[in-house]
């Protein structure tokens, strides 16, 4: 039966619809369009998909389906969504397309709204988006700007359709339409086939009249002179600019290159009339279909306007009568001064962002859902941050959504940070996917070390080398494997230590150093290399290749050596094959850990939107709090996954810590009441489910109620350790975004190290290493520091002057270079509750040399507010280096008098004390009463 709408039809005009949803396929009602109104094509757009999957439960299955056979991105879940909806459409409408011989029956998909500036980005979606729906009758949808008109040319040229959107301008209509021509000629050249190749370009009309409408009324509100023209000119501005594009249309349908090209069977690229919904309530509903009818045409509308028009629209040859008119109309706009050309280029940039913002909130809605299907799958977390905390986050997750932050993450863009060398350490994306690790090698080493009765492997390393396998060590065990014993020190005691725990000849040693040059790794494995009997098959090395640690693992015959990526920072390793091999070695399944990790590696991804994206969210609460001050990240952690604080503290510290900036970490505090803080904190709660941990809860909740900063993240076992790793790196590297700093240098890491060498090297000609006289000795201590210092000579005397120049924001930093052990950490973990019980400010804590290739970093180049304490101790008994002239002894000695020389030269405010004798513990419990009575 004839209606309006297919009389349209017979007036040559195409109806399409400017809509597709789920549920309005699956109930036929594109079936009976087809069938009762002649509807011959479908147009989509990311508002739409937002529209159609934000709502209601209509998808819900096809996505628990999808997920459940793969760990997809946010991306690819609403493309599977957007391809099975827009492959039903290209079926129902595909015998409209064999009916018409390929002139219509068309459904058109568009590419990712966030490439419309890139070109070569924008190409290949397409490419990619026409391979993955597989239908001759879609046309890939792309934006006509000045970046998308190669892109379309080229598309065109390898023969996929295209509908060219978001045209406003008659000027930029003209060069889509040379692409359409231009991308013929060149098949044509080719010798390939032009026939079948089908393009709409589409001409956006009611947005133009609002943007105008708004201006005259402007102006007329200020009594213009030109009032009565100006009234005249509302609501037709739009429909002269797409009547002057059909003339032109009409114009080149005549040209000579045209006529060739059709003459070899080319389709004309056709206009199509878009945004074609009236947007102003008094103008008749049908405006923008009855006033541009005519031959060679289509128009998309939506579902409202096309109902409407069924009911009710005016079928008559509209589109090229009045043209004089249409000209008279455009040259008063141009007379008026009412600046068309600024007005549609305005548009066409509101329009991209439109859809790109229509983007982040469907991929907001779908990762809502994937969290949901996943439940605790992925680590969950919360943030519970102040007011004016929030709102800050809120805006900087907004700009970073704007400015496409996760998306130039992934892609190691520089810009985002300091646009210097940053895109050179980007290899942790894929580490974290499990590709930089070899599992079957790691799984063969394993099983042959197993097997050769291997007990115990002692690890050799520094920091990113060190930490990540012990967290992992610590948190999970070992499963059937070698036990696993980190030895990150010089300390003479902490290696005999290490060295009674295992029966040397049923050890293997992973001598691990991304440098392969660090001082440590290297005289450890010299050392045990003599105990072992100089049997390189117990030394197993990870390095980065070609490193002088990978010649030493050759020359002394080693069992194995595994590569790192030399695009990766020892701090963000942890998911290659530094944390990985000895995690392997310990028994583990490294298949499953990286499956298991992948959640997380999803919801980071390069599309999932910053305030739905857990990497992200938490980076920027991260930068945001130090921004505001809140520079004190304090870990808390229940008990199962107690130890990652030492792997968070390294990343956190020398990725930020640095030009005076950065975070702070503070890791082993003992939690108290919200009163013993100040407001220069922020904490994160990492708790694995089941874990005995209510008290920490309560102290928790009472931080927050109290209303500081505070993270809680959720594991529902510990297995997951491999998702916080990835979301801290993400965090840790977005927070440098937020702060301005590179994340992925260590610029004043290195000071220290010159010293220590400057040192060792004089020792080994002196045989000293020319210690300064002590401000005084009371007992076991001995006290080093400017003059200032010495008040009356005693212990509680110095170390009271001291401490009484912490304010607030400051934090005390007590380091020792001692073994550390059980009974040490209690001792200064006693000392570090004392001061900030009675300070009220932050207190770090760390062992040396361990700690100088973690927080080192941060203590030397961030924020000038740290009071030091150094603690060093004369060996009771020292070890030799096989091959040196120093000692551990000396080695030990000379680092930390070299990272103190760089403190004092920072102007950090420091005091040594050294405990005389060997007698460490009896040093130790009389620093701790001294400091109590400092602080009396
Ligand atoms: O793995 P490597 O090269 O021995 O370095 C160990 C650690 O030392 C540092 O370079 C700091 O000195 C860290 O960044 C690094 O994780």
């Amino acid at each position: 039966m004839s209606n309006p709408l297919t009389q349209l039809g017979d007036a040559g005009q195409a109806v399409w619809l400017d809509f597709v949803s789920r549920e309005f396929l699956k109930e036929g009602g594109l079936e009976k369009l087809v069938r009762e109104d002649g509807l011959t094509g479908v147009t989509s757009n990311p508002s739409i998909f937002e529209k159609a999957m934000g709502q209601g439960t209509a998808y819900d299955d096809s996505l628990q389906a999808f997920l459940k056979q793969s760990d997809a991105d946010v991306v690819d879940v609403y493309e599977h969504l957007a391809i099975e909806d827009i492959r039903a459409a290209a079926d129902i409408l595909r015998p409209v397309y064999d009916r018409l011989d390929g002139l219509d029956g068309y459904v058109s998909l568009e590419v990712s709204p966030y490439l419309a500036m890139n070109t070569q980005d924008t190409l290949e979606e397409g490419r990619r988006l026409w391979a993955a729906v597989d239908r001759p009758n879609l046309m890939v949808k792309v934006p006509g700007t000045e970046a998308g008109v190669p892109a379309i040319r080229a598309l065109i040229e390898d023969g996929i359709n295209v509908n060219v959107t978001l045209l406003f301008s008659v000027d930029s209509y003209l060069a889509v339409a040379e692409a359409y021509v231009a991308g013929l000629e060149a098949r044509a050249a080719a010798g390939k086939p032009v026939r079948g190749i089908a393009s709409v370009a589409s001409f956006f009309v009611s947005r133009i009249d609002a943007q105008i409408d708004k201006k005259i009324d402007k102006r007329l509100a200020g009594n213009d002179k030109d009032a009565a023209t100006l009234k005249a000119l509302k609501g037709k501005v739009a429909i002269a600019n797409a009547k002057v594009a059909y003339q032109h249309y009409l114009e080149s349908m005549q040209s000579d290159r045209w006529q060739a090209l059709e003459a070899k069977g080319a389709a004309p690229q056709r206009l199509l009339w878009a945004s074609t919904g009236v947007k102003n309530p008094d103008y008749p509903d049908t405006l923008y279909v009855d006033t541009l009818v005519g031959p060679d045409t289509v128009n998309t509308m939506p579902p409202k306007t096309m109902d409407a028009f069924r009911d009710h629209g005016k079928v008559a040859r509209t589109i090229d009568t009045d043209i004089d008119a249409a000209r008279q109309v455009l040259a008063d706009v141009d007379r008026l001064g009412l600046d068309l050309p600024g007005i549609t280029a305005a548009l066409v940039e509101d329009g991209a962002q439109q859809f790109s913002d229509a983007a982040d909130a469907l991929l907001a809605g779908v990762a809502g859902k994937r969290t949901a299907f996943l439940g605790d799958a992925l680590n969950a977390a919360t943030l519970h941050l102040p007011d004016a905390l929030q709102t800050a986050v809120d805006d900087t997750l907004a700009r970073a959504a704007r400015e496409g932050w996760t998306r130039r993450m992934w892609q190691g863009d520089a810009t985002l940070w300091t646009n210097t060398d940053e895109a050179k350490w980007q290899g942790w994306f894929s580490a974290a996917q499990g590709r930089q690790v070899d599992a079957a090698a790691v799984r063969a080493l394993a099983d042959a070390v197993k097997q050769d009765g291997f007990r115990d492997a002692v690890l050799l390393g520094m920091g990113g080398s060190s930490l990540g396998p012990e967290v992992l060590a610590r948190t999970l065990g070992c499963q059937g494997g070698a036990e696993l014993h980190v030895l990150d020190s010089t300390d003479p005691a902490q290696i005999r230590k290490v060295q009674s725990l295992i029966d040397i000849d049923k050890t293997l040693f992973i001598v691990s150093s991304k440098s392969g040059s660090t001082l440590e790794p290297e005289i450890l494995a010299a050392y045990f290399f003599e105990q072992a009997g100089r049997n390189g098959k117990q030394f197993v090395a990870v390095t980065d290749p070609g490193s002088k640690l990978e010649a030493l693992a050759k020359a002394d015959g080693y069992r194995a050596i595994f590569h790192g990526d030399a695009t990766i920072g020892g701090r963000y390793s942890v998911l290659s094959v530094f944390g990985i091999v000895p995690f392997g070695i310990a028994g583990h399944d490294v298949e499953r850990f990286f499956a298991d990790t992948q959640a997380m590696v999803r919801a980071c991804g390069p599309s999932a939107p910053p305030a739905s994206n857990p990497g992200v969210q938490l980076g920027v609460a991260i930068g945001e709090s130090v921004k505001a001050g809140r520079d004190k990240l304090t870990v808390i952690a229940s008990p199962r996954i107690e130890s990652i604080g030492s792997w968070l503290e390294q990343l956190l510290a020398e990725s930020t810590g640095k030009e005076g900036k950065g975070v702070i970490p503070v890791d082993g505090e003992p939690l108290a009441g919200p009163d013993s803080y100040g407001n220069d904190r922020m904490f994160a709660y990492l708790r694995v489910a089941g874990d005995d941990a209510a008290d920490l809860d309560a102290k928790v909740d009472a931080l927050a109620a109290a209303g500081h900063p505070v993270v809680r993240i959720t594991l529902a076992r510990p297995e997951l350790i491999g998702q916080e790793f990835f979301r801290w790196e993400v965090a840790t590297a977005i927070a440098g975004a937020v702060i301005g700093i590179d994340p992925f240098d260590q610029p004043d890491v290195e000071a220290s190290k010159i010293k220590t060498r400057a040192l060792t090297d004089a020792f080994e000609k002196s045989g000293s290493l020319g210690d300064a006289a002590p401000l005084a000795t009371d007992g076991h201590l001995a006290f080093y520091g400017d003059a200032s210092l010495k008040a009356d000579g005693t212990a509680g005397g110095i170390l009271a002057a001291h401490l009484g120049r912490l304010s607030d924001h400051d934090y005390a930093a007590v380091l020792a270079y001692v073994e550390r052990n059980a009974a040490h950490e209690a001792v200064l973990t006693g000392i570090r509750q004392a001061i900030r019980e009675t300070s009220g400010c932050a207190t770090v804590g760390g062992f040396g040399p361990r700690f100088l290739h973690s927080t080192g970093q941060a203590y030397k180049g961030g924020p000038n507010s740290g009071v030091f304490l150094q603690i060093t101790a004369d060996p009771a008994t020292d070890l030799p280096i096989p091959g040196r002239r120093i000692t551990f002894g000396v080695v030990i000695a000379a680092q930390a008098q070299g990272d103190l020389q760089v403190l004092v030269e920072r102007g950090r405010r420091t005091l040594r004390v050294h405990i005389v004798g060997g007698d460490v513990d009896a040093g130790l419990a009389q620093l701790a009463d001294a400091v109590s009575t400092a602080l009396a």
